[in-house]
């Protein structure tokens, strides 16, 4: 199994504004490590506020981190030079259709990440698309809806074809299902299991829906306040939480 994912002591605070000319040190996020191995998911767990988007952040390179590494596939990774591994690196944040241009059709917005980040030509771009659409369920003829046009479910699969488009090697899913319905979550999350079957795909879960997470993961990381407060084996932690936090986190959330 190939380690595709490395994180390190990973820190990162902010500074919020307080008084007239104070502020305030927020630790988001200290001293995070963990891996992911190709084809394999794991759920990122915490309350609010505990640090979550933070590392989804630090991940895709939104925001730099004040100290620790980041290593994809052996490598460490460069967040100034976004381009160079976003075909690796992916993420779907929570509400698919704010994330989509309502002026756009589809076919362009992905067009337009080919465009981007490939150097397929035209005619292999138009290719491209219609086999990401077919491979999401959807239908070529999508390729010239624009989002509004879509149900919420499919909304969702236009948002995971803009995200598997570039053949990534992890997505990043920041309660990106957690705005479905949830027969409509059921579908998405069957979709997600045949995609990484098929295409070895890892997944880092940012969710507080157990389920999922029990249904979804193989390890799973609790964080506290931007600590890890358990890391393990889902099934694991799930039986034997090893901190009060956790424990109580589980119950209130199951
Ligand atoms: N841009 C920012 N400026 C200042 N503080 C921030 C910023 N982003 C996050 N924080 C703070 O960092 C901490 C972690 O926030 P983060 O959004 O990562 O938590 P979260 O676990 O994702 O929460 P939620 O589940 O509510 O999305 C919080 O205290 C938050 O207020």
């Amino acid at each position: 199994m190939n380690t595709l994912l490395e994180v390190e002591q990973l820190s990162k605070s902010y500074f919020k504004p307080q008084g007239l000319f104070g502020r305030k040190k927020i630790q988001a996020l200290q001293n995070i490590s963990f891996s992911l191995q190709s084809g394999k998911t794991l759920a990122i767990v915490g309350e609010t506020g505990s640090g979550k988007s933070t590392l989804a952040k630090l991940l895709v390179g939104i925001e730099k981190p004040d100290s620790g590494q980041i290593r994809l596939a052996g490598q460490e990774i460069q967040i100034s030079d976004y381009k160079k591994y976003n075909h690796v690196i992916r993420f779907i944040f929570q509400d698919a259709s704010q994330s989509l241009n309502p002026l756009q059709k589809v076919g362009q917005m992905l067009e337009d990440v080919l465009r981007f980040s490939t150097i397929l030509d035209p005619a292999q771009r138009q290719i491209k698309i219609r086999q990401t659409l077919r491979q999401l369920g959807l239908l070529d003829e999508h390729a010239e809806y624009y989002p509004h046009m879509f149900s919420g479910g499919q909304l969702q699969r236009v948002a995971l074809a803009r995200a598997l488009i570039l053949d990534p090697k992890l997505l990043i899913l920041d309660q990106a299902l957690s705005a479905l319905d949830p027969s409509l979550r059921a579908q998405i999350v069957n979709l997600l299991l045949h995609l990484q079957q098929q295409n070895g795909l890892a997944y880092l879960l940012i969710t507080n829906n157990l389920q999922l997470v029990q249904h979804l993961s193989d390890d799973m990381l609790v964080l506290a306040q931007g600590v890890t407060t358990d890391y393990g084996a889902t099934a694991d932690i799930f039986r034997n939480p090893q901190h009060d936090y956790t424990r109580k986190l589980l119950s209130s959330l199951l």
